[in-house]
Parts: C-alpha cells; sequence; structure tokens
C-alpha cells in the first residue's frame, strides 16, 4: 500500500464560474490559473503522483507548456491515473477537502463524487468529497481564492500471477 497528500490553492480573479472536481459552478469570479483550475482535481493528482513517488503535477503538465492552456484538468486527472496503473497500483480510497468561503460546495459534492468515481475507476464509497470554510480567516476567509487538501491510499492492482 502507498498513501498520497496533495495540497493546491488557486486565487480569483475574472470570471462567473469555477470548475471544482469538473462541476462548473456559477460565481462571482473565475480562477486564475493555466489550465481549467480545477483546485481540487489538481490536488488530487498530486496525491496520487505523491503515493507513486512520482514527483507533482507541475513535473507533468507544465504551467509553460501551452499544450496545457485550458486544459481539462479530468482529462489531467486521467493521465495521472494512467500512471498509477502503470506504477501498479489502484486506488483503494481518496479523501478531499474543498476549503472555500464562497461559494456553498454542498449542493455540487455529489456531482464531483460521482466524476471522480468514474475518472478514478473506482466503486462508490471509495471517494469522499467534504467542504469547509475558515470562518472568515486567512485567504480563504478573505474570499480571495480556494484551497484543497486530498489524501488517498493506493493499493497494489492484482496481476495474472496474482
Ligand atoms: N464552501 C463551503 C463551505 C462549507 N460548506 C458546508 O457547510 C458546512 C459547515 O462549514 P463550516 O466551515 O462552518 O464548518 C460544511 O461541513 C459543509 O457541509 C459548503 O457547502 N460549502
Ligand atoms: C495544471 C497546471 C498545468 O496546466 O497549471 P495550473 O492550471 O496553473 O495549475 P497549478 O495547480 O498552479 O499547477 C499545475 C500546472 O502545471
Amino acid at each position: 500500500m502507498r498513501i498520497g497528500h496533495g495540497f493546491d490553492v488557486h486565487r480569483f480573479g475574472e470570471g462567473d464560474q469555477l470548475m471544482i472536481g469538473g462541476v462548473a459552478i456559477p460565481f462571482t469570479h473565475g480562477f486564475i490559473a493555466h489550465s481549467d483550475g480545477d483546485v481540487l482535481l489538481h490536488a488530487i493528482c498530486d496525491a496520487l503522483l505523491g503515493a507513486c513517488a512520482l514527483g507533482d503535477i507541475g513535473r507533468h503538465f507544465p504551467d509553460t507548456d501551452p499544450a496545457w492552456a485550458g486544459a481539462d484538468s479530468r482529462a489531467l486527472l486521467r493521465r495521472v491515473i494512467g500512471l498509477v496503473q502503470d506504477a501498479g497500483y489502484r486506488v483503494g480510497n481518496l479523501d478531499a477537502t474543498v476549503i472555500a468561503q464562497a461559494p456553498k460546495l454542498a449542493p455540487h459534492v455529489a456531482a464531483m463524487t460521482a466524476n471522480l468515481v468514474a475518472d478514478l475507476g473506482v466503486a462508490n464509497g471509495a471517494v469522499n468529497v467534504k467542504a469547509t470554510t475558515t470562518e472568515r480567516l486567512g485567504f480563504t476567509g478573505r474570499g480571495e481564492g480556494i484551497a484543497a487538501e486530498a489524501v488517498v491510499l493506493l493499493v497494489a492492482r492484482e496481476t495474472a500471477h496474482g
């Protein structure tokens, strides 16, 4: 078994929606990012890469590479899952927290979870997504951006030879 942790932050900028967990959420701002800025999926990618000792998302998808400009982070996540499989592992379970003063995320958590179940190729019940405010403290509390953390457990894939 392998454990991994990921953390990411994106600052708010111009826009009218946030992409979080592959769900487009109407909001007063967008994220400043090279990709679609999906802070939750970036934290999850880092947790998966960390568990495999494969570095981080910036190493695999540099923000200087035009190939990733405006990238759908679900596509990045699926590439990372391919790396996890190549390393001989599959996801056992994933737990993640989005740290946001606003918007209210609870109504979107089921859709985020369904996206993750599909992209990670796991059973329902292997993925948990949570949200919390920081009680108006710090940069998230001041409404400057959103952070996300993720923890993942990987287990060895079964092979024909066991
Ligand atoms: N952006 C957010 C933040 C929180 N929630 C939900 O509200 C609950 C209470 O949040 P506290 O920060 O006061 O603990 C939290 O457990 C979430 O269910 C949310 O939906 N969106
Ligand atoms: C995802 C990548 C690549 O498009 O860019 P951003 O969307 O800016 O995201 P970040 O989490 O800052 O860094 C990882 C980058 O390599």
